[in-house]
């Protein structure tokens, strides 16, 4: 990037959730390592996270301001000590959490009219962001987090509501959408089933109505991973749209990749250790992002569909406080014995990045997550889909439909994010992992997901179309900035 690339001022401000905040994070880092200069935005519990992040990115010589604002729990009903979304969704304080969130628009105001940065990148969950950075003259981007094959679907649900009203397993076409894209009303979020009203509609009404009025969108995708839709949500939803991903990719080495995120449950090094003493393709790898806590029942059935399939794994189990106290509700006797040297369970955070990263490493057992799912393809892993709630169940299409990397275990209905009841029986688990890892067709998924990693790695590159989206943006934003 040239001089004037320099001069350009980013604030980002990521929603308060995990899967939100790390992949903004290294958009921060992607902008200062074309010579931007970009403050994040984050509350005091959540200061310590990105401050290690940020402290990573400054050893590189990228360095990243914070920005830290204070989150009103009390006001709101919330707990002390609630500043999370995780946290709040356990809870079940969607409501006072969102409401606490609103009140960060009025600090940024201030931080904006003092500070006049040249674009606001803010997550879609600030919807009122746009209209706060308007008052200053300043452009705002949303930052989704999601494929651009789910924001297509979300946004032709929101425009074309389903109005007939169909059994539960009936599948209907998505309407306008390219590629005969076929649902049931179960997979589809409950706001976008037939006369659904409710707060949470509302909500993604405000959502919807703030992206049309912003400047535009930031994608967490390559064009190349799913052009088709790219070219819908820019062409007939008329969105003004960077794709700009994987921006994992942007965490070049194994401490960089171990770093990311939150301080991990086990040791990078141990880890490394006990995945260098397996063949090439040989593990399977079983995450399901920073939200979801499987009941006891459901743990006990992936424990032993793990057992009867005979694979090599590691296995990551969240809990709500300490999951090891609990050992005993969900974890077969005996299991971690007998599976010594064979299975690895991490109780809590996993270096993600890293584990799939390893060439040990040849399938991946997600929710659907989107960031995910892009750090499953930037790493040439075929999977197993497992989608649980949000737009989990579209980008499962993406994956099994579209892309052709991935089996589905067989979810079949939407639920909402945080507590997974007992859905999945042992013997779909291990028939998925058994497919997944063994055999022609698992070989065939994992050819082609060695191809998309192939492509993901040149996206980023000089030349790259990830690499020459983000450069436009740059310097369009440097040439409004100068009144051009
Ligand atoms: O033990 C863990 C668990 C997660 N991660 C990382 O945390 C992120 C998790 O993100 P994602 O896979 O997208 O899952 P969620 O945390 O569930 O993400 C929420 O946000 C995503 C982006 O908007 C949506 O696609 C999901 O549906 C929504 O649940 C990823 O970067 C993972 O690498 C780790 O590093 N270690």
């Amino acid at each position: 990037m040239g001089e004037e690339s320099r001069k350009l001022d980013v604030i980002l401000f990521p929603f308060l959730a995990h899967g939100h905040m790390i992949p903004m994070l290294d958009i921060a880092r992607l902008f200062v390592s074309r010579g931007a200069k970009a403050t994040i935005i984050t509350t005091t519990l959540n200061a310590p996270t990105v401050l290690k992040s940020i402290q990573n990115s400054q050893k590189l010589g990228a360095p990243i301001d914070l920005e830290i604002f204070p989150f009103s729990t009390r006001q709101v009903g919330l707990p002390e000590g609630v500043e999370s979304f995780e946290q709040a969704i356990g809870l079940d304080m969607f409501g006072q959490f969102m409401a606490a969130t609103d009140m960060l628009r009025s600090p940024l105001e201030q931080l904006l009219e003092s500070r006049r940065p040249d674009c606001l990148v803010a997550d879609m969950f600030l919807p009122w962001a746009t209209d706060a950075a308007a008052k200053f003259d300043i452009p705002r981007l949303v930052f989704h987090g999601t494929s651009c094959f789910s924001l297509c679907a979300i946004e032709v649900l929101r425009l074309y509501p389903l109005n007939v009203p169909l059994s539960d397993d009936e599948v209907f076409f998505l309407p306008h959408l390219p590629g005969d894209i076929k649902l049931t009303r179960l997979q589809i979020p409950v706001e976008y089933r037939e006369n659904f009203e409710g707060q949470f509609k509302r909500f993604m009404n405000r959502i919807g109505e703030s992206e049309v009025k912003s400047y535009g969108v930031i994608v967490n995708s390559f064009y190349e991973l799913e052009p088709a839709y790219a070219d819908y949500y820019r062409n007939d939803l008329g969105r003004r749209a960077w794709h700009i991903g994987p921006v994992s990719l942007c965490n070049r080495n194994r401490e960089e990749k171990a770093q990311r995120g939150i301080e991990a449950a086990v040791d990078e090094h141990d880890c490394v250790k006990w995945l260098d003493s397996k063949e090439p393709n040989s593990v399977i790898y079983i995450c399901f992002g920073s939200m979801a806590i499987f009941s006891s029942a459901q743990l006990h059935e992936i424990a032993m569909a793990l057992e009867s399939s005979g694979q090599q794994f590691i296995w990551v189990v969240k809990g709500r406080g300490d999951i090891r106290e609990n050992d005993q509700e969900w974890l077969p006797e005996g299991f971690e014995e007998r599976m010594e040297g064979k299975g690895l369970i991490i109780r809590g955070w996993a270096p993600q990045v890293m584990i799939l990263d390893h060439q040990a490493i040849a399938a991946f057992v997600t929710h659907c997550g989107w960031n995910s799912i892009l750090e499953g393809i930037s790493t040439g892993v075929s999977m197993v889909t497992w989608p649980l709630g949000a737009e989990q169940f579209f980008n499962e299409i993406l994956v099994t439909e579209i892309l052709k990397i991935g089996i589905p275990v067989g979810a079949k209905e939407w639920g909402k994010v945080g507590s997974v009841p007992l859905t999945v029986k042992q013997e779909a688990i291990e028939k998925a992992v058994r497919q997944i890892m063994a055999g022609e067709e698992a070989e065939e998924m994992r050819n082609r997901a060695n191809r998309l990693k192939e492509m993901a790695l040149r996206t980023v590159e000089e030349g790259g179309s990830s690499y020459s989206d983000l450069s436009s943006l740059i310097e369009e934003l440097c040439s409004k900035s100068k009144g051009d």
